[in-house]
């Protein structure tokens, strides 16, 4: 990151969460299993409380299927829960009127795991990062908007006129975030943004996300099974397990002293692969 012209934020607990989960409760219907039976429900989401200030960097874990990816699109208003409420900056955004909604969409933006299939392959950089300004009908200046946005992220501006296969994966990362930051969003909800890059580029991308918290005062969203990059990147940690968090601590704590069993073993999952990021989350 090359501007700083933001001053850093402090991170305050008694700041109001910039996103929030209250009680929220996510079920699904199933297929009927035989006929004139009722059709089963599976309770994906159990009252999860969850919320991010601004500054702050918190972190999802949790196994495979233990409600990670559900909790985001209802956390990014892609799906409305079945019970409990999502407020953007104090607000319940399913009950808000049109315009706190339209805030809220522009606000809140997401990073996903693979950034090819986020980016349209016939599609110069240039182009697709102008895609967000004109489909979230932002206005303005927005040549300019796209310079400060490359900055922000290290991508120099002759990178404009090249097409997605041109970039290596840390680079096409470092555009999905490009194009997530263009409508200036509040909150970037990372869903396992490093999973899919080698090692050797993963700690990139991380700082990227790292600086762009501390200079811009964003509200960063970290989701991930892997505890090790998780840890290494934000400051507060919640452990899900079959659709509850059953562990929130700080990420030196739940390495130390893991107490929910998902927690211990997200832990020995880490002992048990080489990770060089480990050893910088514990240092
Ligand atoms: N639309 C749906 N209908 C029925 N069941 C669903 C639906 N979406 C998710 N599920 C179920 O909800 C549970 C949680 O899924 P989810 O994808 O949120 O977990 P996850 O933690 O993101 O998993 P992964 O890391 O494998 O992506 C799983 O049992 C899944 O099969």
């Amino acid at each position: 990151m090359t501007t700083h012209t933001n001053a850093p934020l402090p991170t305050n607990e008694a700041m109001r969460p910039i996103l929030e989960m209250r009680q929220v409760t996510q079920t699904y219907t199933l297929a009927r299993q035989k006929l004139f039976e009722a059709r089963p429900t599976l309770t994906v989401l159990d009252h999860i409380d969850f919320d991010v200030r601004p500054g702050e960097a918190v972190g999802l874990v949790g196994e495979s299927g233990s409600g990670k990816t559900t909790l985001t699109r209802i956390l990014t208003g892609m799906e409305q829960p079945r019970e409990g409420h999502v407020l953007f900056d104090g607000r319940d955004v399913w009950t808000a009127e049109p315009s706190h909604r339209q805030l809220f969409r522009r606000s809140v933006q997401v990073v996903m795991q693979n950034p090819r299939s986020s980016l349209d392959p016939r599609m110069r950089l240039g182009a697709s990062l102008l895609e967000p300004l004109r489909s979230l009908r932002i206005e303005g200046d927005h040549a300019a908007r796209v310079y400060q946005v490359l900055d922000q992220v290290g991508l120099s501006r002759n990178a404009l006129e090249r097409f997605p296969h041109e970039f290596s994966g840390g680079q096409l990362q470092r555009i999905a975030i490009a194009r997530a930051l263009m409508s200036g969003p509040k909150v970037l909800i990372a869903d396992e943004p490093v999973s899919a890059l080698d090692v050797s580029i993963q700690a990139q991308v991380l700082n990227l996300l790292k600086d762009l918290v501390r200079d811009l005062g964003l509200a960063l969203v970290f989701i991930a099974h892997d505890l090790s990059v998780v840890a290494y990147t934000t400051s507060r940690v919640s452990v899900m397990s079959a659709g509850r968090i059953v562990e929130i601590g700080k990420p030196l704590d739940l390495f130390t002293h893991p107490k929910a069993e998902a927690t211990r073993n997200l832990v020995g999952a880490i002992l048990t692969v080489e990770s060089g990021l480990a050893g910088n989350a514990l240092a």
